[in-house]
């Protein structure tokens, strides 16, 4: 699904108001129809809902909201922040309806903003996409009244304040509870920096032309279970294990065997024809009687890897997790590096050890998948200021390296060589513990050995491993979570697909 500007929304907005043809009038009433349903389903009528519009075309869908919901028996009172008497035209004929129906209240001064205190739920229409500076004044103290009420706030299309194509400095800007979005997700949902605004976001369709989506350029996606059903192949009838890959996974060293058992269970549960673990020899026990189905080759190395293997034989080489940095270490991922000529998976101290030794960045090959988190993304490209900036860093990495770049986080985003970022939309905090990343390095590895190209073995890795947790989260929540459970469930967010 594509993530569209502000600026390329409206272009689509004008196609569809002159191609369907619908009056824009209508077309606010379709937006506002689409979100009271969703209120509908999540409110209950004995609901008192405050409803606060500017006088733009966001307010505009707020009345239209309005009128629906008191069609609907809930208590709603409306009120427009009215600096003058300037108004869009749908807003003013949106206020015509509603006030045939239950007068609107004008707030023009900070005396006249209403407590809201009394209400259950507040509907945040002050600002949308046509934000152009930051809030100020009287609107800002109506903000300030929102996000001090406490009470369930669910923004229209995006909450008041926040920009959604460049940073938003902390100031005047709504704490929604949920935003309902229209038609596209916007970029700035994405980022940490911006949670506490967007809260929990849905997006909704009201029927803008698909054509004018189509027809946008954006190096922005948001990763969706249709774009990746297209993208799994079926196991075909006479297949036998030597047609779904061989991998070959370095990892661990003494007191991190475990990464390695993750990672080994993962890649195995992910599908891979024949799975080899390259460890250290204090790690060959463990694995052998951890992970039956894989084989193992122990390093020369007592406690941590020193050296390499052929890899040559290998469709998928995945390194890193649990390795260490130690300088033999250094010496066993350089060699596979120079040695290894198809794109590999590199993760955690693997990136580690590369961002301590800039130079094997200029030999990694072509397509190489490197799997940051924030931290390990930092210590590779350095400081960032804000979200957007994050954005741009890890763009330009995979572009200058010829690599796809995984920055690891909720709604991970997977940076290919052409510019282009799909965002995740599966996943949830109970992977906020140690071993996930494991799990997603073997994930990935997995896929590349069974001969997904390595931008289709990036996307369906990442969104598989949250959806494997998302399915692991609705049977035993988020706090109990491991790493195992990940794995556990990676056959049952296959079978979603079925
Ligand atoms: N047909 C469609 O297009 C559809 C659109 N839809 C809906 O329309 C929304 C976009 O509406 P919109 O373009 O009217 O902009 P909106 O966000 O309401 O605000 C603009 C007004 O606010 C003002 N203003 C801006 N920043 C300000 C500030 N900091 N402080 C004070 N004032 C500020 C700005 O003034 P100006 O910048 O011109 O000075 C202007 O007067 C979109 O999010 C969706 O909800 C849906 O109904 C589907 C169909
Ligand atoms: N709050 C969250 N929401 C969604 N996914 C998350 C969240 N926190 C962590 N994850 C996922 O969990 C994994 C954690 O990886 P990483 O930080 O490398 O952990 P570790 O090194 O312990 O294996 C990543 O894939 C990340 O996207
Ligand atoms: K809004």
């Amino acid at each position: 699904m594509k993530i569209l500007s502000a600026e390329q929304v409206r272009e689509v907005d004008k196609y569809t108001i002159e191609n369907e043809p619908i009056p824009s009038i209508d077309l606010m009433e379709r937006a506002a129809h689409a979100f009271t349903d969703w209120l509908i389903s999540h409110f209950s009528p004995k609901s008192k809902v405050a409803v606060i519009c500017g006088t733009g075309n966001n307010g505009g869908d707020g009345l239209a909201v309005a009128r629906m919901l008191l069609g609907k028996k809930y208590q709603v009172d409306t009120f427009a922040v009215k600096r003058s008497n300037e108004a869009s035209a749908d807003f003013k004929i949106n206020e015509k309806r509603l006030n045939e129906i239950k007068p609107v209240r004008e707030v023009t001064t900070e005396k006249g903003i209403p407590l809201l205190e009394e209400f259950d739920v507040i509907i945040d229409g002050l600002f949308g996409s046509g934000l152009s500076r930051e809030v100020q004044g009287l609107h800002a103290d109506v903000v300030e009244m929102i996000n001090k009420s406490r009470k369930t706030v669910v923004s229209i299309d995006i909450p008041s304040g926040l920009f959604t194509d460049h940073h938003t400095f902390p100031g005047a800007v709504v704490e929604a509870d949920y935003t309902l979005t229209f038609q596209v997700p916007k970029l700035a949902f994405f980022f940490p920096e911006n949670a506490q605004y967007v809260g929990e976001w849905y997006v909704v369709d009201i029927g803008l032309s698909a054509e004018a989506i189509d027809q946008q350029r954006s190096h922005y996606y948001m990763l969706t279970s249709e774009m990746i059903s297209k993208l799994l192949k079926p196991r075909k009838k006479f297949a036998h294990k030597g047609d779904h890959g061989r991998a070959l996974i370095m990892s661990g060293s003494y007191g991190k065997m475990g990464a390695a058992v993750l990672c080994a269970r993962a890649a195995l549960r992910t599908g891979i024809g024949l799975l080899t673990m390259y460890i250290p020899t204090c790690g060959y026990d463990i694995i052998q009687s951890t992970v039956p189905e894989a084989m193992a080759i122990p390093d020369e190395g007592d406690h941590f890897l020193t050296s390499y293997t052929d890899l040559e034989n290998y469709d998928a080489v995945g390194v890193g997790p649990g390795i260490g940095k130690e300088q033999e270490t250094v010496y066993s991922l350089m060699q596979s590096i120079q040695t290894y000529k198809k794109p590999m998976v590199i993760d955690a101290d693997g990136l580690n050890i590369i961002s301590e030794h800039g130079e094997m960045l200029e030999i990694l090959p072509k397509n190489t998948i490197i799997t940051p988190h924030p931290k390990e993304f930092e210590r590779l490209v350095g400081k960032w200021s804000d979200d957007f900036e994050k954005l741009a860093l890890q763009k330009d990495f995979a572009r200058k390296h010829d690599i796809i770049v995984v920055l690891k986080g909720a709604h991970t985003s997977v940076a290919l060589p052409s510019g282009d970022i799909f965002f995740n939309s599966t996943g949830n905090p109970g992977m906020a513990s140690g071993g996930s990343g494991d799990v997603l390095t073997g994930m990935i590895t997995s896929l590349l050995g069974q001969g997904y190209i390595p931008e289709e073995a990036a996307k369906i890795g990442v969104f598989m491993h949250g959806l494997a947790a998302d399915l692991a989260a609705e049977v035993i929540g988020e706090i109990g979570m491991v790493a195992t459970d990940i794995t556990d469930f990676i056959p049952e967010a296959y079978q979603q697909f079925k």
